[in-house]
């Protein structure tokens, strides 16, 4: 059905004065995503509606338009992102959607980050949280609660690539050895060597961190970390770090502790007068913006998790971080997503993990990142009842030791269920 079809029931969720107006009945636009995709989307679906009904009894509901994405869009309409999509995602604000497959090393760009692009939803906020009895090759995965706030359209993903042999690589390389001489004396094989763009800008990196800031403030999160490889990449992953101290200071001076305000009171006062002043700030309350490099990221996330909380990063770094940090927690079965503009109110929500096509058609796979994805959309329209009853059913799912193949690996005694059947379980746990 298209988006813009009047007799389709239910109504627009609108933005009003910066304020989300979410209507009883609600049209949301999904996709139900390649590979495990379909598997997935009618496991969750039946989640969704059932918790709305047990929620509401019946005074609210969801009308679900199915937009086209990927494969089937493109067997059906020989469109890979039908504009027809792109309008309902415009139109009805706020959407769901399974992953979607992009060829490595060739072929279409990826889909879902044209949809984040072309939404402009700059915001790919991912929470990982411990559920109690979920497997985990951590001492004490439940340390885990951190809030991945990743930039979603500056960075490589912007896609300006100069593929080797092609005559774009040999003008750009010209460009360079014209206009840059000396940098294109650093390439150590010119002749064979292909080239991707890294864009950061300013504006990028503050709306990301002004977001990531609201969020830590509104919720009383400890710190809001920094992530970024700026002791090599200076001009951008550097600047990113240095714009984000900016923005906090600038805009949530009397709320932050920043260590770029450390920094300075260590240079002139000494670093007891600077730990100090640190220790002063956070007894008052204020909320700690401070900074890490990405690789030893990587190590003290999970060495001591509980010295994070939120998380602001960049496209590539947030990419490779939700993923590793979704593997304390259960894995990326399991792992949620939303991407969202503040500004506008539009927001897709979908699961940290893809296609897993060797799982297709099986009914195997978990379900449960798609599952919460749909919990974060519940939360994000203000029906908290709804969102409630989901964590209820996965808590009660998982405690019951009913789960489906990835946990079932790891955990003793579990019943191995089926991606249909883990649908049915959290259903019948919300009533626990
Ligand atoms: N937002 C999106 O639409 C995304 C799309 N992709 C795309 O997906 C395709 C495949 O990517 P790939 O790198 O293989 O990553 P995937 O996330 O698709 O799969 C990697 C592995 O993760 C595990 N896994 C994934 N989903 C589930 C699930 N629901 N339940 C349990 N385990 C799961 C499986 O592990 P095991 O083998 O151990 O069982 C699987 O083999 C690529 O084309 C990629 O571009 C990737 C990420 C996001
Ligand atoms: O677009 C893709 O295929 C991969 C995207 C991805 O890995 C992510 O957003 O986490
Ligand atoms: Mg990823």
């Amino acid at each position: 059905m298209s988006a813009g079809q009047a007799f389709h029931q239910g109504e627009k969720i609108r933005m009003e004065e910066g304020k989300l107006i979410v209507p009883d009945q609600p049209i949301i636009p999904f996709v139900e995503g390649d590979g495990t995709g379909r598997d997935i989307w009618r496991a969750s679906q039946r989640v969704f509606d059932a918790a709305v009904e047990k929620a509401y009894g019946g005074k609210r509901k969801i009308h679900w338009l199915e937009v086209m994405a990927g494969e089937k869009a493109f067997q059906q309409t020989g469109n890979w992102l039908p504009e027809e999509t792109l309008t309902a995602f415009r139109e009805y604000l706020v959407g769901i959607k399974g992953p979607l497959t992009t060829p490595v090393g060739g072929g279409i760009r990826s889909l879902n980050v044209a949809l984040r692009k072309a939404l402009d939803l700059y915001v790919c906020l991912r929470p990982v949280r411990y559920f109690k009895g979920v497997p985990s090759p951590v001492r004490r995965p439940e340390d885990v609660d951190m809030v991945i706030f990743r930039e979603n359209t500056e960075d490589i993903y912007t896609g300006i690539e100069f593929e080797l042999g092609t005559e774009a690589n040999e003008r750009f390389k010209a460009l360079l050895s014209e206009h840059f001489p000396q940098e294109y004396q650093k390439i150590r094989f010119p002749k064979t060597a292909a080239f991707s763009l890294k864009p950061i800008s300013k504006e990028g990196t503050h709306r990301l961190v002004r977001a990531a800031l609201r969020y830590a403030l509104q919720y009383k999160r400890r710190s809001v970390t920094l992530v970024h490889k700026g002791n090599i990449m200076k001009f951008t992953e550097g600047a990113f770090r240095n714009w984000g101290y900016e923005l906090a200071e600038q805009e949530f001076g009397d709320q932050v502790y920043t260590w770029a305000q450390w920094e300075r009171t260590k240079a002139v006062k000494g670093e007891e007068a600077a730990n100090a002043e640190q220790d002063a700030a956070l007894k008052a309350g204020k909320l700690l913006v401070k900074d890490v490099i990405a690789d030893i990221v990587f190590q003290q996330t999970i060495t001591r998790a509980r010295d994070f909380d939120v998380l602001a990063t960049m496209n590539l770094n947030g990419d490779y971080l939700s993923d590793a940090l979704a593997a304390q927690v259960g894995g990326i079965g399991i792992a949620p997503g939303g991407n969202i503009n503040y500004d506008t109110g539009h927001a897709v929500f979908e699961a940290t993990h893809g296609t897993a096509p060797k799982y297709a058609d099986k009914d195997m796979v978990n379900p449960g990142s798609v599952i919460l994805s749909g919990e974060m959309m519940f939360r994000y329209l203000g029906w908290n009842e709804a969102a409630d009853l989901i964590i209820r059913g996965m808590e009660g799912a998982i405690s019951a030791k009913t789960v489906t193949y990835d946990f079932h690996r790891l955990m003793e005694d579990a019943t191995l269920l089926k991606c249909s059947e883990f649908g049915d379980a959290v259903i019948h746990h919300m009533d626990d």
